[in-house]
């Protein structure tokens, strides 16, 4: 990449040994210049040492601790399904589900989580605020697809017209933190000093614990950081968490969910119209076990063969084929070879995904591949979309739980079915676009509540 040497790792030996074994070895990410001028040192995924190591143990804490609060996640799933549903069903009613472009609504419904989660307010489907907001990520990552080029030859950003969109990429990450999140961090931190002042003038509240549990500041993940970061203050305590590191984080929690839970539920409805037995089965399950097909945590944890399912789609389509790469501040060997430090790390996730490990036939569609002969759930060790070691996804439990939520809710009330043009079944592509994920080209579905 540029001047720096690039390994790739291959297999789950060796992903394993060098994520996961010698993860501190590794947890590094490397300089590279499309990260250093976009990230500028802050915030979570593009940081290492001290900065990095803070910052990650305050976003996993808190996402812990928002997944745990009292179904949170699920009422914000709820609403989404429901405005999900309305939009759907006014497409069917006008006569227009027969052809429906699905990922406008799927992408407003991801973003409108990850908003609720970030900001502690869910905005509706169609709200010009959520609109905006979708169609600027959308903007910015797609214009970052062609800014990365930059990392392997970065004197391309002086070129005159910005041939690969590095000075639009930066620019709209500064809109992005200038007119959505800067506005919804002082809303936050207006709530926040209103309570400290209540808690001052309250002589009973300041012996309680206020900020821990139930108001509304800490039930979002900025409220959190905000009084995280408050708290140390007051009590004299160092910390890297700060009002120059927030927004970066934010951005890339954003970010972070909504270029991976999108394109893994596009995938999961095009697979599920390529593979109708599947579909089938997975609603049957879901109408046995989810009464009035309520997101309730006892029913959700009862449907192995629909989680076996959104585990072969992730398998199966492999959305993040290359993560981010790693590396390490000190010469080393890996499986015998001498590996410079500062050498970027590439693990080749197709390598675990289509390995040997994964059984007969990989090329196959398959969820009982994640099932036990009894049909319970099976993780293999080999199954890593979150990655492993220190610096594998902190997303992961709310990933899990938002992917069921939305794969059960959409199968529950619609039948996905491909389009027909001209008397004909048109399929959609299993062939996918890298971007920063692996996404399927543009497609449509015909939908039909069941
Ligand atoms: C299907 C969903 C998701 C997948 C497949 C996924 C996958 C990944 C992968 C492979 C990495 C790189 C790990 C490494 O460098 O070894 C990562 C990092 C990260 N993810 Fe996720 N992710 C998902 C959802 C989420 C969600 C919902 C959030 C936020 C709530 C999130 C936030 C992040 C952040 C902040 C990082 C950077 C961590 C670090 O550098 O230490 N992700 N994710």
């Amino acid at each position: 990449m540029g001047t720096m040497p690039v390994v790739f790792i291959n297999g789950y030996d060796v992903v394993h040994e060098v994520l996961h074994v010698r993860g501190a070895e590794f947890a590094q990410r490397p300089q590279t210049f499309i990260a250093d001028r976009l990230a500028d040192h802050k915030g979570l995924l593009n940081t290492s040492g001290h900065v990095w190591t803070e910052q990650k143990q305050n976003i996993v804490k808190t996402l812990r601790k928002l997944t745990a609060a009292g179904g949170l996640l699920e009422r914000y799933m709820e609403t989404a399904l429901n405005n999900l549903a309305d939009n759907f069903n006014c497409l069917i009613q006008k006569g227009e589900g027969g052809q429906v472009d699905v990922a406008p609504v799927l992408k407003r419904s991801v973003c409108s989580i990850s908003f609720a989660m970030a900001y502690g307010r869910q905005l509706d489907l169609n709200s010009d605020l959520l609109l905006s907001y979708t169609e600027m990520i959308e903007q910015f990552l797609g214009c970052l697809n062609m800014a990365v080029m930059t990392t392997f030859i970065p004197y391309i950003h002086l070129l005159p017209k910005d041939p690969v969109g590095y000075r639009k990429c930066k620019k709209l990450s500064l809109t992005i933190e200038r007119d959505f999140v800067t506005p919804e961090l002082e809303r936050l931190a207006k709530v926040q000093s209103n309570k400290m002042y209540a808690k001052d003038q309250t002589p009973q509240a300041s012996n309680n614990n206020s900020s821990s549990n139930g108001s509304p500041s800490t039930l979002c993940f900025a409220g959190a950081y905000i009084e995280e970061m408050n708290d140390k203050r007051r009590k004299d305590i160092s910390t890297i968490l700060s009002d120059e590191h927030l927004p970066k984080t934010i951005s890339e929690i954003m970010l972070g969910s909504f270029d991976t839970i999108t394109p893994t539920l596009e995938w999961f409805l095009i697979y599920m119209t390529h593979h109708q037995d599947v579909q089938k089965r997975c609603r049957q399950e879901i109408h046995k076990f989810l009464a009035n097909d309520s997101l309730d945590a006892s029913g959700i944890s009862q449907l192995a063969y629909t989680r076996a399912t959104i585990m072969e789609v992730q398998r199966h389509a492999n959305i993040v084929p290359m993560p981010p790469c790693h590396t390490s501040d000190k010469d080393t060997h890996i499986n015998g070879y001498f590996i410079p430090k500062n050498t970027a790390i590439m693990t080749n996730m197709d390598s675990l995904m289509m390995g040997p490990e994964v059984g007969d036939d990989p090329t196959e569609f398959r969820p009982e591949r994640f099932l036990t002969e009894d049909g319970r759930p099976f993780y293999p060790k080999w199954f890593l979309p979150y990655s492993t070691g220190k610096r594998m996804c902190p997303g992961v439990s709310i990933a899990k739980k938002e992917l069921l939520g939305l794969a059960v809710g959409l199968l529950s009330k619609f039948h996905f079915s491909a389009p027909v043009v001209e008397g004909k079944e048109v399929l959609p592509s299993l062939v996918g676009v890298m971007g920063l994920t692996k996404a399927p080209l543009p497609f449509k579905l015909c939908v039909q509540s069941v």
